[in-house]
C-alpha cells in the first residue's frame, strides 16, 4: 500500500514536470508561429511590391524585382506549407570553444571550451538550438528554428554519450499542428549536474528512438527527422563529391537515409541541384510508399522519384519475366543481339531490293547485291543507325553515279564537280529515290526494333551464339505478350542510343519570361500538380541529372546500369544497397556494370550496422537464411527486442485438432489473426508465379492487407507478415535465398512462416530451410 502510495506520488511529480516541460516547448512553439505569421505578411508584401515596381520598366528596377520575387517566392512556398510537426527537436549546449557564430546565428564549435565544465562535474548550458523542417530566425536574427540540414543541427544526430561533444541533452518534441503533444531526453552526459537558467537540467521520457519504431506503420513510408542516428547522419551530410556508397544490412535504413539526403543536398547547394536529383527505385511500390517522405521535409519539385521499370519517357513496365528470361535480357550477352538486332532491323519485310531512277535522260538501276553492299558499307562502325542515313544516301548517289557514266565526261574537276552536284539534285528531288530511301533505310524506334525480335527465327539470327536455343526461344516469346516488362526497359532504353535520334528542329515549351528569368516556376508548384505528376513532367523534360540517387542497387541488371548510367554522365552519385538481398543471379556481372556506370569516379564508403525494422526475434530467423545464401556474412544488429517469436504453420503437419487443409485457407486464417493483434499493415508474401492467386486469398479482409510476389516486396515493411512456403520462394530463381531473405525481414513486428510439403516441416512447422 505504502509502496503503491510512493510510486503514484513519485508519478504525478513526474508528470507535472513533463507537464512544465511540454509548456516551456509550447511556449517557444507559439514564438515560432507568430513569427512565421510576420514571415508571411513580409512576403506577401514584397510580392505585391515587386509587382509594382515591374511596371517601372528600368534595367535596375526590373533585376531588382526578380531578386525580390525570387526571395519572396522561396518564402511564400514554404511558410505555406503545413508542417505537421514542423520543430522537433531541442539541443542544449555547453559553452562552445571559439566564440564563432554561423549564417543561422548558432555557435558554431563542437566542442567545449576550456572550463565549460567545473571540476565539481557542474556546468551551465551556454546555448539552446531548437530544430525543425526548415529554419526561421526571429527579427533580430537570432534563431528561433535551425533547419535540420544546416551545420549547426548536426549535433542533434551525432551526438552520443561516447562522444557527446557541447551536447547535453538532447530532446526530441512531439507536436501536431501548433499543439506540443510531449518531448522525449536523452542524456548525452548523465554524468554532469547540468543548470539552465538557475534550474537543474529535467529529464523526460526514454528516448524517441524507441517510440518512433514501436509505431504502427501505414501504406507509406514516414520521414526519420526527429531520430536520424549518428551513423545514418555522416552518410545524409556526406559531401556530394563523386560517389556515395552506402551499403547496409535490411532495416538499416537505406532507403530513409537516401531520401533525406535528397532534401539535405538540395538545402545545402540548390542552385547546383537545379540540374534535379533521381531517385531510382526498384518498384512501383516502393516508389509509392516514399513518395510521401520529401514533401514532408518541405521538397518538392527538383526530386524525381521513378521506378526501374519507368525510367524511359511514356514507358511503364507491367508485366514481369520468368527468372531465366530476366538473366538474358538483363544481362551484357543482350547488348550484343540488341546492337545486331538494330542493323539486322532495316532489313525486315518489304525492304526494296531494286533502285530505279532516271538522271539526265537515262535510266539507272542498282541491283540486291549491289544494295547490300552499299548497306554493309554504311553500316561498318558502331554509330547510331538512324544517324547514319545520311551516309547511306551518299553512298547510294556514289554507285548510281558510277552507273552514269558522269564521271567520264570532264577531266576539269570544277565543272565535273557542278555535274555531280546537279546529279545529286536530279536524283534526290525524284519520287522513287525518296520513297526508296525511306523504306530501304527507315527511321527504326526502339519499339519496333524489339517488337521485331518477338520472331524467334530472327531473333535466333542476330543471337546466334550469344543466347542459346532455350533463350531464344523464351525471350521471344515474352516479347509477344501485350505490354513491357521491366527488363524490355532497359532495352527499349538502350535501343534508343544504339538507333540514335536524327537531329529534329527543337520544340520550344511555353514558358513564361518572368519565369524562366527568376526561376520562381521551380519554386512554386503549381497546387493542382501532385508530387508524382510534377516529378514526371519534370523528367520528361531532362534526360540527365545532376545528383542520382539508386536505392536497392544491388538489384539492378547490367543493362538497367547502363540505363541509369545514361541519365547521370555528369551527375554525383549515391548508391545505397545489400549485396545479400541482391536478386540478380550473376553479382559480379553487375558489379562490372555498375563500375563502368560510375566511372572511374572515386567513391566514399559507408556501412549502416543497426537494424531499425526487425525486432531481435526475426532478425535472428532471417540470419539463418543469410548463412545459407551468403555464408561469412553477418546480419545487422537488431535495436529492440517484442518478446514475440515467429509463428509457424504447416498446411499439412497441424498441431493438435487444428488441421488446415488447403495453403489459400490457412494463409487467410494467418493474415486475419494478424490483422487482429497489429494496428497496421499486414503483407502476405509469396512466390511470384502465385502473385494473382494470393490477391484472392484475402478478398474482403481489408486494405490493411495486401498480397505481394517475393520480388515485389523489395524496400517495403509491414507490422506484420505472412511469408508463404519459403522453400517456394527460394527455388524460384538462382538467388532464390536472398530474395527469401528480403521477404523474412519485412516485418516490423510479427512473423508468420506458412509452410507447404515442399518446405519439409518438422513437427513444429519449422521449415527445412529455417531449422537450425
Ligand atoms: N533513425 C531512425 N529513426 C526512426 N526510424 C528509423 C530510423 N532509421 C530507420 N528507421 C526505420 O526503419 C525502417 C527501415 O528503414 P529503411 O526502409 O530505410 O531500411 P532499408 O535499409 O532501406 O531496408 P531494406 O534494405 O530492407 O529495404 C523504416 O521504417 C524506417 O523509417
Amino acid at each position: 500500500m505504502a509502496a503503491q502510495a510512493h510510486q503514484s506520488a513519485v508519478g504525478s511529480v513526474h508528470d507535472s514536470v513533463r507537464d512544465r516541460e511540454i509548456s516551456v516547448e509550447q511556449e517557444h512553439l507559439d514564438r515560432v508561429y507568430r513569427r512565421l505569421e510576420e514571415k508571411i505578411h513580409e512576403a506577401e508584401f514584397l510580392m505585391n511590391d515587386a509587382a509594382k515596381r515591374g511596371q517601372v520598366g528600368t534595367p535596375g528596377a526590373l533585376a531588382e524585382r526578380d531578386a525580390q520575387v525570387f526571395r519572396a517566392g522561396i518564402h511564400l512556398n514554404r511558410l505555406n506549407n503545413e508542417f505537421e510537426d514542423f520543430l522537433f527537436g531541442r539541443i542544449d549546449l555547453l559553452l562552445g570553444k571559439d566564440g564563432k557564430k554561423g549564417p543561422d546565428g548558432a555557435y558554431t564549435a563542437v566542442e567545449p571550451a576550456d572550463g565549460a565544465v567545473r571540476d565539481d562535474s557542474t556546468a551551465d548550458i551556454a546555448e539552446t538550438l531548437h530544430i525543425g523542417r526548415i529554419g526561421v530566425l526571429d527579427s533580430d536574427y537570432a534563431p528561433l528554428v535551425i533547419d535540420w540540414r544546416a551545420p549547426a543541427a548536426a549535433p542533434f544526430y551525432r551526438s552520443t554519450p561516447v562522444d557527446p561533444g557541447r551536447v547535453v541533452r538532447r530532446r526530441v518534441i512531439r507536436s501536431k499542428g501548433r499543439r506540443v503533444l510531449g518531448v522525449e531526453d536523452d542524456l548525452m552526459r548523465p554524468e554532469l549536474k547540468a543548470v539552465l537558467d538557475g534550474h537543474e537540467l529535467p529529464v523526460i521520457g526514454d528516448g524517441a528512438l524507441m517510440a518512433a519504431l514501436g509505431q504502427a506503420r501505414s501504406h507509406t513510408m514516414r520521414d526519420i527527422v526527429a531520430s536520424i542516428q549518428a551513423e545514418q547522419d555522416l552518410v545524409i551530410r556526406a559531401p556530394a563529391a563523386s560517389v556515395t556508397y552506402v551499403e547496409g544490412g535490411p532495416g538499416t535504413g537505406k532507403t530513409a537515409v537516401a531520401l533525406h539526403r535528397a532534401a539535405y543536398l538540395l538545402y545545402q547547394d540548390r542552385r547546383r541541384y537545379a540540374g534535379g536529383i533521381l531517385i531510382v527505385s526498384p518498384t512501383p511500390l516502393l516508389v509509392a510508399y516514399t513518395e510521401g517522405v520529401l514533401p514532408s521535409l518541405g521538397e518538392e519539385g527538383q526530386v524525381a522519384i521513378r521506378a526501374i521499370g519507368s525510367l524511359v519517357d511514356g514507358m511503364e513496365a507491367t508485366l514481369y519475366d520468368s527468372p531465366s528470361v530476366a538473366r538474358a535480357k538483363g544481362s551484357y550477352r543482350m547488348l550484343k543481339v540488341l546492337r545486331k538486332a538494330a542493323r539486322g532491323a532495316l532489313e525486315l519485310n518489304d525492304s526494296p531490293t531494286r533502285l530505279r531512277v532516271v538522271a539526265f535522260g537515262r535510266r539507272l538501276e542498282l541491283e540486291a547485291d549491289d544494295l547490300n553492299r552499299i548497306r554493309h558499307n554504311a553500316l561498318g562502325g558502331t554509330a547510331p543507325v538512324n544517324l547514319l542515313r545520311p551516309r547511306a544516301r551518299k553512298l547510294l548517289l556514289d554507285a548510281l553515279w558510277d552507273r552514269s557514266g558522269g564521271a567520264d565526261r570532264h577531266t576539269d574537276p570544277e565543272l565535273a564537280a557542278e555535274l555531280r552536284s546537279s546529279f545529286d539534285e536530279d536524283v534526290t528531288s525524284e519520287d522513287s529515290f525518296i520513297d526508296f530511301l525511306g523504306a530501304w533505310w527507315p527511321e527504326l524506334t526502339p519499339k519496333s526494333v524489339l517488337t521485331a525480335m518477338a520472331d524467334e527465327r530472327r531473333l535466333g539470327r542476330w543471337a546466334r551464339r550469344i543466347l542459346n536455343p532455350g533463350e531464344v526461344r523464351k525471350v521471344a516469346r515474352s516479347l509477344r505478350r501485350d505490354g513491357w516488362s521491366v527488363h524490355d526497359i532497359a532495352m527499349l532504353d538502350e535501343l534508343q542510343s544504339v538507333l540514335g535520334t536524327p537531329a529534329r528542329p527543337r520544340k520550344r515549351r511555353d514558358l513564361d519570361p518572368l519565369d524562366q528569368l527568376t526561376g520562381l516556376e521551380e519554386l512554386m508548384p503549381v497546387r493542382e500538380e501532385s508530387q508524382r505528376e510534377r516529378a514526371e513532367r519534370l523528367a520528361q523534360e531532362r534526360t540527365e541529372y545532376a545528383h542520382v540517387i539508386v536505392d536497392e542497387a544491388q538489384d539492378l541488371t547490367p543493362m538497367q546500369w547502363r540505363m541509369v548510367g545514361r541519365r547521370g554522365r555528369h551527375a554525383t552519385w549515391t548508391v545505397v544497397g545489400d549485396p545479400a538481398q541482391s536478386s540478380w543471379s550473376d553479382v559480379d556481372e553487375a558489379a562490372e556494370a555498375r563500375d563502368e556506370a560510375l566511372g572511374s569516379r572515386p567513391r566514399r564508403r559507408f556501412q549502416l550496422t543497426v537494424n531499425y525494422r526487425n525486432p531481435a526475434e526475426i532478425a535472428e530467423l532471417a540470419a539463418k537464411v543469410l548463412a545459407l545464401a551468403m555464408p561469412g556474412s553477418t546480419s545487422p544488429s537488431a535495436v529492440r527486442s517484442t518478446g514475440v517469436e515467429p509463428r509457424f504453420v504447416a498446411t499439412n503437419h497441424g498441431r493438435g485438432t487444428a488441421v488446415p487443409d488447403s495453403l489459400a485457407k490457412t494463409v487467410r486464417e494467418e493474415a486475419g489473426r494478424l490483422l487482429d493483434r497489429v494496428d497496421g499493415t499486414v503483407g502476405v508474401v509469396v512466390a511470384m508465379q502465385r502473385r494473382e492467386e494470393a490477391a484472392r486469398w484475402l478478398t474482403g479482409l481489408g486494405d490493411r492487407v495486401v498480397a505481394l510476389g517475393s520480388l515485389e516486396a523489395k524496400g517495403l515493411e509491414y507490422d506484420a507478415t505472412v511469408v508463404v512456403s519459403p522453400a517456394e520462394i527460394a527455388d524460384e530463381s538462382p538467388a532464390g535465398l536472398r530474395v527469401l531473405y528480403v521477404a523474412l525481414t519485412r516485418a516490423t513486428q510479427q512473423l508468420t512462416v506458412v509452410s507447404a510439403d515442399r518446405d519439409e516441416p518438422d513437427a513444429q512447422g519449422v521449415p527445412d530451410l529455417l531449422r537450425d
